[in-house]
């Protein structure tokens, strides 16, 4: 099961149902820092499109997929087939693990460029990841909010604003209970790298 006594100070939130833990120092910061600049210029970044009520769009933001050669993926309409691991992503994909106690085979990087890059909402809730999956979010660069809202009609979002080396954990039945988003902003915001890791089950 997924380790919530570790001392690296995944505090549980209070969110109604639970599954969502976060430790706003994960990273220390020199680290935090160096990893940023790898992976802004090592990762393979894309802006992939996506069918959006029978148009074509891109993507507001910069994209890749990553993972074992076997851990494909399928978001959106379109199916991911990984690239393969390079070292600074494999460093923090150790660190999440030891943190978590959980093995990922995937990870879905994502790059904000500045405040109009954004993710709407939605629940990784596709089925290849099992029905209560295990994922692990690190941020790194610009503090940029993440959203949640239940699902059910009316209900209202709460938000946290994600640190630089920042790691959230989403767990339980927070994907079939949740959607999440990170809204664009109009406040001047240094770009930002997202890491969520993940295990697509074969
Ligand atoms: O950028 C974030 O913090 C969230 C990313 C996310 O929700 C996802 O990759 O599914
Ligand atoms: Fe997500």
């Amino acid at each position: 099961m997924f380790r919530t006594d570790f001392p690296s100070s995944l505090q549980a939130l209070p969110v109604a149902g639970g599954g969502l833990y976060y430790a706003e120092a994960f990273l220390p910061p020199a680290e935090a820092d160096d990893c940023l600049a790898a992976l802004r210029r090592e990762v393979p970044w894309k802006q992939s499109e996506i069918r959006l009520y029978g148009r074509t769009v891109r993507e507001p933001r910069l994209g890749c997929w990553m993972g074992d050669a076997g851990a494909v993926y399928r978001y959106s309409g379109t199916v991911f087939r990984p690239e393969p691991w390079i070292a600074p992503v494999l460093g923090v994909k150790q660190a999440v693990e030891a943190a978590t106690g959980q093995v990922f085979n995937s990870v879905l990087l994502n790059l904000y460029r500045d405040g109009r890059d954004a993710m709407g909402w939605h629940s990784d809730d596709e089925p290849e990841l099992g029905p209560a999956p295990v994922i692990a979010s690190v941020s790194l660069g610009g503090v940029r909010r993440f959203l949640l809202r239940e699902r059910r009609a009316g209900a209202r979002s709460s938000g946290i604003a994600l640190a630089h080396g920042s790691l959230l954990v989403m767990a339980g039945d927070l994907q079939q209970r949740y959607r999440h988003s990170v809204p664009r902003t109009a406040k001047p915001v240094a770009a930002r790298v997202n890491l969520t890791f993940r295990r697509i089950l074969g």
